[in-house]
């Protein structure tokens, strides 16, 4: 059964039209992630699923439940639904113990003292903090804190557990450290985890699957690897990558004939085989690599074209290396500290099967159902 079913779901705020018709399904013990910019509607898609926001349009539907539907002004109450939500802001309350924080939810639930006590126990020690329990909110640190509020939220045992971009407020390293936690939780509880963040590189590290929103819609939802590889549009593919290390575009012109395509570029050509038979005769397109698939050779190998070392940029165990062929600048990144001096010519290849297409006008990728497209390279600058 799903977790979650969510159908055209559409939210208005203040005459403000948030959540533009949302599907989203979520398989039990996912851990998907709403990844977009500030603004685009994630934490009120979460509040809609907690119940907190009432929707106009559409179905929530949980553990085949369904908790709300927006043409029958139809809202289950929050605490009915199943699900436990951690708030961004850990909202812990400042005057009682940590113990106290924890015990809440299940002394309202008026259950036995006995239980409460092990129930509580238990959930702090899967958040490796038992020894806390005394403890009173304005003794902890940020990281401390963070785990109360979720052992706040396990201690129910929901089915569906909803995180409000739970690591913003924590430092880099204690991120880092929280991300394994929560990695580590995820697989001991097996409990779906909807979470929310802007943070592309933690979507990526956490979730089954990720879904990516822009301006209130849902673009794309797919496992981390096939957004990376293969996001469906360039707005996606940009937001997917890193802003040290961005992506490589370059224009050119596709012209399909017989199911074969050939893309001319600044760089050469490029043939795609399996295009529709409903293609563009030509289509502006754009090209897409990431830098760690651009392949720098010292020498001369089958499809590589020649290009001069403009910068070098180190990084510890990885260095970014801007080269140029002719007016078009690629960046290529490289594992290791190679000592190239600007200037200097080499030799650089593409990973084909990680080349996209796009049409340059709508920004979608070409859905050519092709799994390599062939670089010409050679032919064209022998
Ligand atoms: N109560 C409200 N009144 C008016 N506008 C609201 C309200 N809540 C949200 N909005 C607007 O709805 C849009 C989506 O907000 P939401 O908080 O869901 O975005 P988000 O993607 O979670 O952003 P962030 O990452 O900054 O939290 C924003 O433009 C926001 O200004």
């Amino acid at each position: 059964m799903n977790a979650i079913e969510l159908r055209q779901i559409h939210v208005h705020v203040q005459q403000k039209h948030i959540l533009k018709g949302i599907d989203l399904t979520v398989e039990e013990g996912d851990f998907v992630t709403l990844l977009g910019p500030s603004g685009c509607g994630k934490t009120t898609l979460l509040r809609t699923i907690a119940g907190l926001q009432k929707l106009n349009e559409g179905t929530v539907v949980i553990s085949g439940n369904k908790v709300a539907d927006g043409n029958l002004a139809y809202h289950l109450d929050p605490a009915k639904r199943g699900v436990s939500l951690v708030f961004q802001s850990y909202a812990l309350w400042p005057h009682m113990t940590v113990f106290d924080n924890v015990a809440f939810g299940l002394q309202v639930r008026k259950q036995p003292k006995a239980g409460i006590r092990k129930s509580v126990m238990a959930a702090l020690d899967k958040m490796r903090i038992p020894e806390l329990a005394d403890r009173y909110p304005g003794e902890l640190s940020g990281g401390q804190q963070q785990r109360v509020a979720i052992a706040r939220a396990i201690v129910t045992s929901p089915s569906i557990l909803l995180l409000d971009e739970p690591l913003s407020n924590l430092d880099a390293k204690l991120r880092t450290e929280m991300r394994a936690e929560l990695k580590r939780l995820h697989r001991e509880l097996g409990t779906t985890i909807i979470y929310v963040t802007h943070d592309q590189h933690e979507a990526i590290t956490l979730s089954t699957k990720v879904a990516v929103f822009f301006g209130g819609e849902l673009v794309q939802a797919d496992t981390p690897r096939e957004l990376y590889r293969h996001p469906r549009t360039l707005q996606v593919a940009d937001f997917m990558g890193s802003s040290d290390h961005p992506l490589n575009r370059v224009e050119g012109m596709c012209r399909t004939s017989g199911g074969e395509c050939t893309v001319s570029t600044a760089l050469g050509s490029f043939r795609l085989a399996g295009m529709d038979d409903g293609a563009e005769e030509a289509a502006a397109v754009v090209l897409t690599v990431r830098p760690e698939d651009v392949v720098l050779h010292e020498t001369r190998t089958a499809g590589s074209i020649p290009v001069k070392v403009e910068d070098v940029l180190p990084a510890g165990g990885e260095t970014l290396v801007r080269v140029a062929y002719g007016q078009e600048k690629l960046g290529a990144r490289v594992i290791g500290d190679p000592d190239y001096a600007p200037g200097r010519m080499l030799y650089a290849s593409f990973r084909e099967e990680r080349i996209n297409l796009y049409d340059r006008e709508t920004g979608r990728r070409l859905e050519t159902g092709v799994t390599t497209i062939t670089p010409i390279l050679e032919e064209i600058h022998r």
